[in-house]
Protein backbone atom coordinates (compact mmCIF):
# COMPACT_ATOMS: atom_id res chain seq x y z
CA UNK A 1 0.00 0.00 0.00
CA UNK A 2 1.50 3.38 -0.76
CA UNK A 3 0.09 6.44 1.35
CA UNK A 4 0.93 10.33 0.70
CA UNK A 5 2.72 12.27 3.24
CA UNK A 6 3.86 15.58 4.04
CA UNK A 7 6.23 16.90 5.95
CA UNK A 8 5.92 20.46 7.82
CA UNK A 9 7.66 22.06 10.10
CA UNK A 10 6.80 24.96 12.76
CA UNK A 11 9.66 26.32 14.51
CA UNK A 12 11.39 23.68 14.03
CA UNK A 13 8.72 21.30 15.86
CA UNK A 14 8.55 19.00 12.72
CA UNK A 15 5.91 16.62 11.85
CA UNK A 16 4.45 13.69 9.12
CA UNK A 17 1.04 14.71 7.67
CA UNK A 18 -1.14 12.31 6.75
CA UNK A 19 -4.78 13.15 5.06
CA UNK A 20 -7.12 10.04 6.33
CA UNK A 21 -10.27 11.96 5.97
CA UNK A 22 -11.25 8.48 4.02
CA UNK A 23 -10.18 6.24 6.72
CA UNK A 24 -8.60 3.86 4.19
CA UNK A 25 -5.79 2.65 5.99
CA UNK A 26 -4.47 2.31 10.18
CA UNK A 27 -1.37 2.82 11.36
CA UNK A 28 -0.21 1.08 14.38
CA UNK A 29 2.49 2.15 17.07
CA UNK A 30 5.16 0.32 15.15
CA UNK A 31 4.87 1.77 12.29
CA UNK A 32 4.65 5.46 13.72
CA UNK A 33 7.67 5.13 15.58
CA UNK A 34 9.54 4.03 12.59
CA UNK A 35 8.42 6.36 10.37
CA UNK A 36 9.28 9.48 12.93
CA UNK A 37 13.06 8.09 13.50
CA UNK A 38 15.71 9.77 11.94
CA UNK A 39 17.61 6.71 11.03
CA UNK A 40 14.82 4.09 9.89
CA UNK A 41 12.55 6.88 8.59
CA UNK A 42 11.24 10.08 7.35
CA UNK A 43 12.03 12.06 11.10
CA UNK A 44 9.73 13.67 13.03
CA UNK A 45 8.93 15.33 16.71
CA UNK A 46 5.23 12.88 16.06
CA UNK A 47 2.92 12.10 13.06
CA UNK A 48 -0.46 13.47 12.60
CA UNK A 49 -3.64 12.11 10.83
CA UNK A 50 -5.99 14.52 9.62
CA UNK A 51 -9.78 13.08 10.21
CA UNK A 52 -13.23 13.56 9.09
CA UNK A 53 -15.73 14.93 12.03
CA UNK A 54 -19.45 15.18 11.63
CA UNK A 55 -19.20 18.86 13.46
CA UNK A 56 -15.98 20.20 12.80
CA UNK A 57 -13.89 20.82 9.67
CA UNK A 58 -11.40 17.97 10.72
CA UNK A 59 -9.98 15.89 13.25
CA UNK A 60 -6.37 16.15 14.33
CA UNK A 61 -5.00 12.95 15.46
CA UNK A 62 -1.40 13.64 17.01
CA UNK A 63 0.88 10.63 17.55
CA UNK A 64 4.36 11.48 19.73
CA UNK A 65 7.59 10.28 17.96
CA UNK A 66 7.54 7.17 19.93
CA UNK A 67 4.72 6.00 17.99
CA UNK A 68 1.85 6.65 20.80
CA UNK A 69 -0.90 8.83 20.55
CA UNK A 70 -0.38 12.18 22.76
CA UNK A 71 -2.26 15.35 24.27
CA UNK A 72 -2.71 18.43 22.49
CA UNK A 73 0.11 19.80 20.00
CA UNK A 74 0.15 23.25 19.69
CA UNK A 75 2.63 23.55 16.99
CA UNK A 76 1.12 20.31 14.77
CA UNK A 77 -2.48 21.82 15.32
CA UNK A 78 -0.92 25.09 13.11
CA UNK A 79 0.42 22.93 10.72
CA UNK A 80 -2.43 21.12 10.09
CA UNK A 81 -4.79 24.10 9.35
CA UNK A 82 -2.25 24.78 6.66
CA UNK A 83 -2.36 21.30 5.84
CA UNK A 84 -6.06 21.32 5.67
CA UNK A 85 -6.13 24.14 3.23
CA UNK A 86 -3.16 23.24 1.22
CA UNK A 87 -5.29 19.84 0.36
CA UNK A 88 -8.73 21.74 0.04
CA UNK A 89 -10.35 20.12 3.16
CA UNK A 90 -10.95 23.78 4.11
CA UNK A 91 -11.55 26.34 1.91
CA UNK A 92 -11.53 29.48 3.60
CA UNK A 93 -9.39 31.40 5.77
CA UNK A 94 -10.65 30.12 9.22
CA UNK A 95 -11.91 26.90 10.82
CA UNK A 96 -12.96 25.16 13.70
CA UNK A 97 -11.27 21.49 13.73
CA UNK A 98 -11.36 18.96 16.84
CA UNK A 99 -8.38 17.07 18.72
CA UNK A 100 -7.76 15.18 21.99
CA UNK A 101 -8.74 18.03 24.23
CA UNK A 102 -11.56 19.55 22.39
CA UNK A 103 -12.54 21.92 19.61
CA UNK A 104 -10.26 25.26 18.23
CA UNK A 105 -10.56 27.81 16.26
CA UNK A 106 -7.70 28.89 14.10
CA UNK A 107 -7.34 31.34 11.71
CA UNK A 108 -4.69 31.48 8.33
CA UNK A 109 -3.00 34.12 6.20
CA UNK A 110 -0.91 33.03 4.17
CA UNK A 111 2.09 30.81 6.01
CA UNK A 112 1.05 32.41 9.36
CA UNK A 113 -1.04 30.36 11.74
CA UNK A 114 -3.10 31.44 14.66
CA UNK A 115 -4.78 28.73 16.88
CA UNK A 116 -7.14 29.18 20.15
CA UNK A 117 -5.99 27.11 22.57
CA UNK A 118 -7.54 25.79 25.50
CA UNK A 119 -8.82 28.04 28.61
CA UNK A 120 -6.42 27.40 31.72
CA UNK A 121 -8.07 27.27 34.42
CA UNK A 122 -5.95 26.29 37.07
CA UNK A 123 -2.27 27.69 37.30
CA UNK A 124 -0.16 25.56 39.94
CA UNK A 125 2.53 27.59 41.69
CA UNK A 126 4.99 25.46 43.59
CA UNK A 127 8.51 26.99 45.08
CA UNK A 128 10.50 25.62 42.32
CA UNK A 129 8.64 25.67 39.25
CA UNK A 130 5.12 26.15 37.95
CA UNK A 131 2.64 23.55 36.25
CA UNK A 132 0.09 24.17 33.85
CA UNK A 133 -2.07 22.53 31.58
CA UNK A 134 -2.27 24.02 28.18
CA UNK A 135 -4.00 20.81 26.48
CA UNK A 136 -0.53 19.06 27.12
CA UNK A 137 0.99 18.68 30.67
CA UNK A 138 4.02 21.70 31.42
CA UNK A 139 6.41 21.50 34.39
CA UNK A 140 7.98 25.12 33.84
CA UNK A 141 11.09 26.52 35.27
CA UNK A 142 12.25 29.97 35.18
CA UNK A 143 16.28 30.14 34.91
CA UNK A 144 18.71 33.24 35.28
CA UNK A 145 20.43 31.22 31.82
CA UNK A 146 19.19 28.40 30.07
CA UNK A 147 21.86 28.45 26.92
CA UNK A 148 24.02 26.17 29.23
CA UNK A 149 21.40 23.36 30.48
CA UNK A 150 21.57 19.84 28.96
CA UNK A 151 17.89 19.97 28.52
CA UNK A 152 17.80 16.42 27.72
CA UNK A 153 19.84 15.23 31.38
CA UNK A 154 17.72 18.05 33.30
CA UNK A 155 14.12 17.64 31.85
CA UNK A 156 14.47 13.46 31.81
CA UNK A 157 14.79 13.87 35.26
CA UNK A 158 11.77 15.86 36.09
CA UNK A 159 10.13 13.85 33.03
CA UNK A 160 10.60 10.63 34.97
CA UNK A 161 10.55 12.04 38.50
CA UNK A 162 8.20 10.16 41.00
CA UNK A 163 5.55 12.72 40.90
CA UNK A 164 4.94 12.46 37.05
CA UNK A 165 5.75 8.68 36.94
CA UNK A 166 1.97 7.77 35.91
CA UNK A 167 1.65 10.20 33.37
CA UNK A 168 4.76 11.89 31.98
CA UNK A 169 5.39 15.93 31.47
CA UNK A 170 7.09 18.22 29.48
CA UNK A 171 9.53 20.45 30.83
CA UNK A 172 10.12 23.96 30.04
CA UNK A 173 13.43 26.05 30.78
CA UNK A 174 12.61 29.74 30.65
CA UNK A 175 14.58 32.77 30.86
CA UNK A 176 13.04 36.62 30.75
CA UNK A 177 14.56 38.83 28.99
CA UNK A 178 12.69 42.20 29.54
CA UNK A 179 9.09 41.53 27.76
CA UNK A 180 10.53 38.48 25.68
CA UNK A 181 10.65 34.49 26.85
CA UNK A 182 13.62 32.11 25.60
CA UNK A 183 12.44 28.73 26.15
CA UNK A 184 14.00 25.16 25.12
CA UNK A 185 11.94 22.22 26.11
CA UNK A 186 12.02 18.27 26.73
CA UNK A 187 9.21 16.42 25.16
CA UNK A 188 7.37 13.90 26.38
CA UNK A 189 6.96 10.99 23.37
CA UNK A 190 9.84 12.45 21.66
CA UNK A 191 12.24 11.95 25.31
CA UNK A 192 14.55 14.51 24.24
CA UNK A 193 14.78 18.13 23.15
CA UNK A 194 12.60 19.53 20.13
CA UNK A 195 13.40 22.65 18.67
CA UNK A 196 9.84 24.21 19.52
CA UNK A 197 6.98 23.21 21.88
CA UNK A 198 3.45 25.08 20.90
CA UNK A 199 1.24 24.15 24.10
CA UNK A 200 4.86 24.65 26.19
CA UNK A 201 5.39 28.20 24.82
CA UNK A 202 1.69 29.14 25.51
CA UNK A 203 2.06 27.55 29.54
CA UNK A 204 5.64 29.34 29.97
CA UNK A 205 3.88 32.64 28.74
CA UNK A 206 0.95 32.53 31.09
CA UNK A 207 3.18 31.23 33.66
CA UNK A 208 5.44 34.13 33.64
CA UNK A 209 2.04 36.40 33.73
CA UNK A 210 0.97 34.69 36.25
CA UNK A 211 3.81 35.48 38.51
CA UNK A 212 4.01 38.69 37.32
CA UNK A 213 7.34 38.21 35.94
CA UNK A 214 5.83 40.41 32.84
CA UNK A 215 3.03 42.48 32.91
CA UNK A 216 2.06 41.98 29.17
CA UNK A 217 -0.75 39.64 27.89
CA UNK A 218 0.61 39.88 24.59
CA UNK A 219 4.54 37.97 24.54
CA UNK A 220 6.96 37.08 22.29
CA UNK A 221 8.43 33.80 22.91
CA UNK A 222 11.71 32.49 21.60
CA UNK A 223 12.52 28.84 20.75
CA UNK A 224 15.65 27.26 19.14
CA UNK A 225 13.20 26.94 15.66
CA UNK A 226 12.06 30.41 15.57
CA UNK A 227 9.88 33.16 17.54
CA UNK A 228 6.22 32.85 18.13
CA UNK A 229 3.50 35.09 19.98
CA UNK A 230 0.95 34.06 22.66
CA UNK A 231 -1.86 36.47 23.98
CA UNK A 232 -4.44 35.48 25.82
CA UNK A 233 -7.00 37.31 28.67
CA UNK A 234 -7.23 36.76 32.54
CA UNK A 235 -10.36 36.31 34.11
CA UNK A 236 -10.27 35.59 37.91
CA UNK A 237 -7.87 33.23 38.50
CA UNK A 238 -8.19 31.33 34.87
CA UNK A 239 -7.26 32.34 31.32
CA UNK A 240 -9.27 32.18 28.19
CA UNK A 241 -8.66 33.55 24.57
CA UNK A 242 -5.52 31.87 24.67
CA UNK A 243 -3.74 32.36 20.73
CA UNK A 244 -0.36 30.50 20.00
CA UNK A 245 0.42 32.50 16.94
CA UNK A 246 3.54 32.28 14.31
CA UNK A 247 5.10 30.74 10.47
CA UNK A 248 4.38 27.17 9.69
CA UNK A 249 6.21 25.88 6.87
CA UNK A 250 5.57 23.06 4.25
CA UNK A 251 8.98 21.89 4.10
CA UNK A 252 8.18 18.28 1.49
CA UNK A 253 6.04 15.79 0.41
CA UNK A 254 6.33 11.82 -0.72
CA UNK A 255 5.03 8.53 -0.54
CA UNK A 256 5.56 5.71 2.39
CA UNK A 257 5.10 1.98 0.85
CA UNK A 258 3.95 0.14 3.38
CA UNK A 259 4.04 -3.20 3.35
N1 LIG B 1 5.12 19.63 20.32
C1 LIG B 1 3.85 19.77 20.86
C2 LIG B 1 3.52 19.08 22.13
C3 LIG B 1 3.16 17.67 21.81
C4 LIG B 1 2.56 16.91 22.93
C5 LIG B 1 3.52 16.43 23.88
N2 LIG B 1 4.77 15.96 23.44
C6 LIG B 1 2.83 15.41 24.79
O1 LIG B 1 2.12 14.48 24.37
O2 LIG B 1 2.97 15.60 25.96
C7 LIG B 1 3.36 21.20 20.86
O3 LIG B 1 3.74 21.95 19.95
O4 LIG B 1 2.54 21.56 21.69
Amino acid sequence: MKINFFKYQATGNDFIIINNIEKSFFLNEKIIKNLCNRNLGIGADGLILIEKNKKYDFYMKYYNSDGKEGSMCGNGGRCSVHFAKKIGILNKTNTLFKSIDGYHYASIKQNIVSLNMKNVELVKVYPEHIYINTGSPHHILFKEKINNINVYKEGKKIRFNQKYIKTGVNVNFVKINKNILNVRTYERGVENETFSCGTGVTASAIAAYHIKKILYNKIIVKTLGGTLQVKFEKLLKSYKKIFLKGEVNFVYKGIINTL
